[in-house]
């Protein structure tokens, strides 16, 4: 348990911002898949890279993924579509985490996949891959994007090539355009013939040297931070404009929480305006569910009064993401109602205040966006939170950064 004392950010604080998981654990697979790997600058130090750095290395039989969903995901990509003999597992969480989305592409592709407990569901043992079965495949985009971003790296070394199709709706989309950007920076090209349709000659991936950029999605807690302090301001080191993170999102989402921001040299000047919206707010996070627990924890505080669409992935990630946050804000008195579920929900404030005399424990469900969706509240009142460790899976510095831009109230 942590206990954190209540606080406020110092004038002219900055925070050195981490590498992002998601484009290290992209350049990863990539160079494990490059002839002749490049140089990767800036590499993750989250447990979810660095696990998959590990595994990568690893000759053994059983890749362990623990709760790393893009290493789940892309490693059983990897190692099917290169004819590797593995048995994928995880945490007891990742068992729970659908797979069967992929594993079909995989397997309509020519790899042999066996579930060994529950269909649909990790832990699998991948046999291998003999020949190169269909150049045409279809994929729901309504699940999780990561599936996709782990066929399209590994598409190149098909040896006819792939068109893939995507059917539904597609959730998460940045992320499957951050896997084609990164894909060129290492100079392969995937034709987007429309927008549910690519393709993918085969190619070789080749490229010298790679810098994986700041991460917007742990960006996003210093935004809370800053809404939940009149006249504060802060620098975020490392994030830049031209990113192709969905989670730069957290510019315009914060806007109406009385967040502005500008981009400086090196990186994102972040203040508050103290023009907090008065109206109910529609926010949408089909695009970007990592920023769903900061904005909702924002909202509750402000007594702003909301509407949340895109929310259908938060219910299979690290934890039910939707019960997680309705569980803990109900601790303040702001209450959390699904509608039309998993899609939306609406957030409404406590009606007599948000209360900060309570010193409350924040439960953590092993879920590292829980932890720093919540820690923010440490400037309004003294704050508990239940597991520190968890912020280590995309965040390792986190506490250390909260500790060097505060001091005690
Ligand atoms: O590809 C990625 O790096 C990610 C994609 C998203 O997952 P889904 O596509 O499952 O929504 C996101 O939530 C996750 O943190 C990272
Ligand atoms: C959902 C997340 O990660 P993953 O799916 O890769 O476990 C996350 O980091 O919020």
């Amino acid at each position: 348990m942590l206990q954190l004392k209540k606080s406020r950010l110092l004038k002219g604080g900055i925070v050195p911002m981490e590498a992002s998981k998601s484009e290290c654990n992209r350049a990863l697979v990539i160079n494990a898949l490059a002839p002749s790997p490049a140089k990767i600058d800036n590499i993750s130090q989250a447990r979810d890279s660095q696990t998959m750095i590990r595994l990568l290395e690893e000759d053994g039989p059983v890749w362990d993924v623990l709760d790393a969903g893009t290493t789940m995901r892309f490693l059983t990509a990897y190692a099917a579509l290169t004819n590797r003999e593995k048995t994928m597992t995880g945490t007891e969480r990742m068992q729970e985490r659908p797979i069967g989305i992929l594993v079909d592409a995989l397997r309509s592709l020519g790899a042999e996949i066996e579930y060994l407990n529950q269909e649909g569901y990790p832990p699998m043992k991948i046999k291998g891959f003999q020949a190169q079965q269909s150049e045409v495949i279809e994929m729901r985009g309504d699940t999780s994007s990561q599936y996709i971003s782990a066929i399209l790296m590994c598409a190149p070394m098909l040896p006819k090539g792939l068109e893939l199709r995507l059917t539904g709706d597609i959730n998460s989309r940045p992320y499957i355009e951050m896997t084609i950007d990164l894909m060129a920076k290492f100079g392969v090209s995937v034709e987007e013939a429309d927008e549910r349709t690519f393709r993918i000659a085969p190619q070789t991936y080749h490229t010298d040297q790679f810098a994986v950029e700041s991460d917007w999605s742990g960006a996003s807690y210093w935004f809370s931070a800053v809404a939940l302090q009149k006249d504060s301001e802060l620098f975020l080191n490392g994030l830049r404009s031209d990113s192709t993170q969905g989670d730069k999102a957290i510019i315009d989402l914060m806007q109406p929480l009385g967040v502005e921001a500008k981009f400086d040299e090196g990186g994102l000047r972040i203040w508050n305006s103290g023009k907090v919206t008065q109206e109910a707010v529609v926010f949408d996070f089909n695009k970007c569910p990592d920023l769903a627990q900061t904005v909702a924890v924002v909202c509750g505080a402000l007594g702003v009064n909301a509407h949340f669409k895109g929310v259908q992935s938060l219910r299979i990630k690290e934890t039910d993401r939707t019960l997680a946050l309705q569980e803990q804000l109900a601790k303040f008195g702001v209450t959390i109602e699904p509608v039309n579920d998993p899609y939306e929900f609406t957030i409404s404030p406590n009606p007599e205040g948000f209360p900060t005399d309570h010193n409350p424990l924040i439960n953590t469900y092993e879920d590292h966006r829980m932890a720093m969706a919540f820690a923010p509240l440490s400037l309004l009142m003294d704050l508990q939170i239940e597991e520190k460790e968890v912020v280590k899976k995309s965040y390792p510095h986190f506490w250390e950064d909260l500790k060097k831009v505060t001091e005690q109230a």
